[in-house]
C-alpha cells in the first residue's frame, strides 16, 4: 500500500514543476509509485494543467459490480453526511459508473473537474489519481494535492482501492473515495479498503444467488431428459454424467468453448459445434434468469453426424509430422497400414490438412533410405513429356516411393498419360517400379473426370480431416511448428495464447497456422508468446463469417489497438471513431484484446 508523504503542498508543487520542465531528472524528493505514474501520463501526453477527461456515454451501470455495490455505497454516503467525502465507483477501465456525495461545495467542485459519471478517470485519460494510479498499479494508492499531475486535482485528497472478482481474481473496479486536499488521507484510505472488501463479498453472495439459479435449471433439464446436458456461466461448468460416457474430455472442452457462442443471449438458440474427434455436435441452449438476471445457460448437446470416433488407435512414431486427436490417428493409421500392404493410397482433403507431409512421413518411416519423387501436378506444363520424364527418373531409381500433389490438378484430356504409366508400373517387376504411389487431390478436385480415371489404381483413399476438426493437434503443432521456424529454442506459446489459437476455425488448415507462427516468431525472438503478439487474424473469435469488408474493418482495429498498446480510446481515435463504436466492434467481431 502507498500512502502519503510528508512534503508540503508547497515542495510537492516546486517538485512537480521540476519534473514538467525535465522529466528525465531524478525525483528523489517524490514517492516513487508518484514520479513512476508521472511518467506514464507524459507518455499518454495527458493535460497538466485543463482537465479534459474523456467521456463515454454508454457505460454499463448493469454489472455484476455495480449491482452489488449500490446498497454499500448507498449505506457508507449516509454515514459521510455531514462530511465533505465523496464516493466513487469506477469500472476496471477507470470509467466512473458511480458517484455520490451530499456536500455541495465538494460536488461542484468535481464537477469543475469532470470527476463524475461517463468520465474516464484512466491514468491515459487525465494522468496520476486516486482512481486510475490504483487500477493501474492494483493496490490501493492515496493522491494528495500536487501529486496529481494536473494542476487542477492539486485541491483534492483521492484513496484508491482496487475490486477483485472474489472468484476468477481479476480486476472489476476501483473505489474512490475524494475530499480536499488536507483530509487525513490515511483515514480515507482505510475506509476506501474497508468498503471494497464489503462490495467483493457483496459480489460473492450474488454469484451464489445465481449459481443457485443455474444449478436448480441444471438439475431439472438432467431430469427431464437423458441426454448430454450442460451448464455455463464465467465462473461454473456443471457436465452431467452423459455428457463425460458420450464425450472425451478434449470434445467436452470444445462444447464449453463454443457454449461461449451463445453465452449471454437472452434468447434460446442452437449452435453447430465441430469437435476434435471429428463428430459434429448441435447445442440447444437456454438462458437462465435469476430474478431478471441471466444465470447462464443450459445446454442439451446432441450429435448431429454419426461418431466416427474409433477408440485404441496408436500414435504412430511418423517422422516430421504431430498430432494426437482420434481423427489425426485414424488418418496416420490408415495411411500406413496402406504402405504396409503395398497398396497405391490417395489423401484427399482440404488445403493445407497436411496431406503430403503425410505421406512423406509414412515413406520416411518404412524406407529412410529410399529415394522420394515429390511433384507437384499443378505445376505441370507439358503432361506427355513431364509424364516421360517422371518413368526415366523412376527407371534411374531402385524402387523410390513416388507422391503426386494435386493429381486433380491434371484434366481429363491429359490424365491417359499419367494412367499409363501407371498401368506400366503395376504391370512391372518390383524393381522397375515404384515401391509405393500416393497422390494429393483436393477436397473438392478441379477436375471430377480426371479423378475418377485415377481412382482404379490406388486401393485406399485417406481423409486427411480439416484442423478445425482435431484442434487438440494444436497442443503438438504449436511447440513443433515454432521449433521449426524460431531462432530461440524458448520461444513458447503461453497457455492463453494457445487456448486462442485451438479457439480458431482455421480455414487454411496446418499450413495456414505453421505461416501465423513463422510471422509470429520473426516478430518475436524468445519467451511466452502472448495473445497480444498474434497477428489481427487471430485475434478474434467470432464464428460468424465476416464480410470482406467486416474482415477489413475487423483488421484495422486490431491494428491499430496493438499499435496503441491496447488503448482503446487511442485505437477508435486513430480510426477516426467514437469510443462507443470501437467498444461494440470489439464485441461483434470477438477481437480478443489480451490479459
Ligand atoms: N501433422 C503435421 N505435423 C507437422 N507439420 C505438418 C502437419 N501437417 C501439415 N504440416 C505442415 O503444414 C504444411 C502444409 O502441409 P502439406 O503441404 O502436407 O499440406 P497439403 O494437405 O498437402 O496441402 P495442399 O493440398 O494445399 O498442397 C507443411 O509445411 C507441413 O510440413
Amino acid at each position: 500500500m502507498s500512502t502519503h508523504g510528508h512534503r508540503s503542498d508547497a515542495q510537492l508543487s516546486a517538485l512537480r514543476e521540476k519534473f514538467l520542465a525535465c522529466p528525465r531528472t531524478d525525483f528523489s524528493g517524490v514517492r516513487g509509485i508518484i514520479s513512476a505514474s508521472w511518467r506514464r501520463a507524459l507518455e499518454h501526453d495527458v493535460a497538466t494543467d485543463e482537465p479534459d477527461p474523456i467521456f463515454v456515454a454508454d457505460r454499463d451501470e448493469e454489472s455484476l459490480l455495480v449491482r452489488s455495490a449500490t446498497p454499500i455505497l448507498e449505506n457508507l454516503s449516509t454515514e459521510l453526511v455531514g462530511h465533505p467525502v465523496a464516493v466513487l465507483l469506477t469500472d476496471a477501465d477507470g470509467l466512473v459508473v458511480r458517484r455520490s456525495s451530499a456536500d455541495r461545495a465538494l460536488h461542484a467542485g468535481l464537477d469543475r473537474i469532470s470527476l463524475a459519471p461517463g468520465y474516464s478517470y484512466a491514468e491515459e485519460s487525465i494522468g496520476t489519481n486516486g482512481i486510475g494510479t490504483t487500477l493501474e498499479c492494483q493496490e490501493p494508492v492515496l493522491v494528495s494535492g500536487f501529486e496529481h499531475f494536473n494542476s487542477r486535482l492539486a485541491d483534492f485528497e483521492c484513496a484508491g482501492t482496487p475490486i477483485y472478482h472474489p472468484v476468477r481474481g481479476h480486476l472489476v473496479g476501483a473505489l474512490d473515495l475524494t475530499s480536499w486536499a488536507g483530509t487525513p488521507g490515511p483515514l480515507l484510505l482505510t475506509l476506501a479498503r474497508r468498503t471494497a472488501k464489503q462490495i467483493e463479498d457483496a459480489i460473492l453472495e450474488g454469484l451464489g444467488t445465481r449459481e443457485l439459479a443455474l444449478f436448480r435449471e441444471y438439475l431439472s433439464s438432467c431430469q427431464r431428459g437423458s441426454g448430454a446436458i450442460f451448464a455455463v456461466n464465467e465462473d461454473v461448468v456443471m457436465v452431467n454424467s452423459h455428457a463425460q460416457d458420450l464425450y472425451d474430455a478434449a470434445d467436452r472442452a470444445a462444447l464449453i468453448t463454443h457454449s461461449a457462442d451463445v453465452a449471454g443471449c437472452r434468447e434460446r438458440a442452437t449452435v453447430l459445434a465441430d469437435l476434435p474427434s471429428g463428430l459434429v455436435a448441435r447445442l440447444e441452449y437456454r438462458p437462465v434468469y435469476s430474478g431478471t438476471l441471466l444465470a447462464g445457460g443450459v445446454f442439451r448437446v446432441k450429435n448431429h453426424t454419426p461418431s466416427p470416433r474409433s477408440p485404441g488407435i496408436p500414435d504412430l512414431p511418423l517422422p516430421g509430422v504431430v498430432g494426437a486427436s482420434p481423427a489425426w490417428r485414424q488418418a496416420c493409421s490408415a495411411a500406413d497400414t496402406s504402405y504396409r500392404g503395398g497398396s497405391w493410397l490417395i489423401l484427399s482433403g482440404e488445403p493445407g490438412t497436411g496431406k503430403t507431409a503425410l505421406a512423406r512421413a509414412v515413406a520416411r518411416r518404412h524406407a529412410p533410405s529410399c529415394h522420394l519423387v515429390e511433384l507437384d501436378c499443378a505445376e505441370i506444363d507439358d503432361v506427355e513429356a513431364w509424364t516421360e520424364a517422371l518413368a526415366e527418373h523412376v527407371a534411374d531409381e531402385t524402387s523410390p516411393v513416388v507422391v503426386l500433389r494435386h493429381a486433380d490438378a491434371i484434366g481429363a484430356q491429359d490424365v491417359q498419360h499419367l494412367t499409363d504409366l501407371f498401368t506400366s508400373w503395376q504391370a512391372a517387376p518390383p524393381e522397375q517400379a515404384p515401391s509405393w504411389v500416393a497422390v494429393t487431390l483436393s477436397d473438392e478436385p478441379d477436375d471430377p473426370d480426371s479423378v475418377g480415371l485415377l481412382m482404379p489404381f490406388f486401393a485406399h483413399t485417406v481423409e486427411v480431416p480439416p484442423l478445425r476438426h482435431r484442434t487438440e493437434d494444436l497442443q503438438r503443432l504449436v511447440p513443433h511448428l515454432l521449433a521449426r521456424h524460431a531462432r530461440c529454442r524458448d520461444l513458447v506459446a503461453s497457455d492463453a495464447c494457445l487456448r486462442q489459437l485451438m479457439r480458431l476455425p482455421w480455414t487454411g488448415n496446418v499450413r495456414q497456422l505453421e505461416r501465423v507462427l513463422a510471422e509470429v516468431s520473426r516478430r518475436h525472438r524468445s519467451g511466452p508468446i502472448a495473445v497480444t503478439d498474434l497477428p489481427a487474424e487471430c485475434r478474434t473469435v467470432t464464428r460468424r463469417q465476416l464480410t470482406h469488408m467486416e474482415s477489413i474493418e475487423r483488421d484495422a482495429i486490431v491494428q491499430s489497438l496493438a499499435a496503441n498498446h491496447g488503448n482503446k480510446e487511442h485505437a477508435a481515435a486513430d480510426l477516426g471513431m467514437s469510443r462507443a463504436t470501437i467498444y461494440r466492434k470489439i464485441r461483434s467481431f470477438g477481437i480478443v484484446c489480451g490479459s
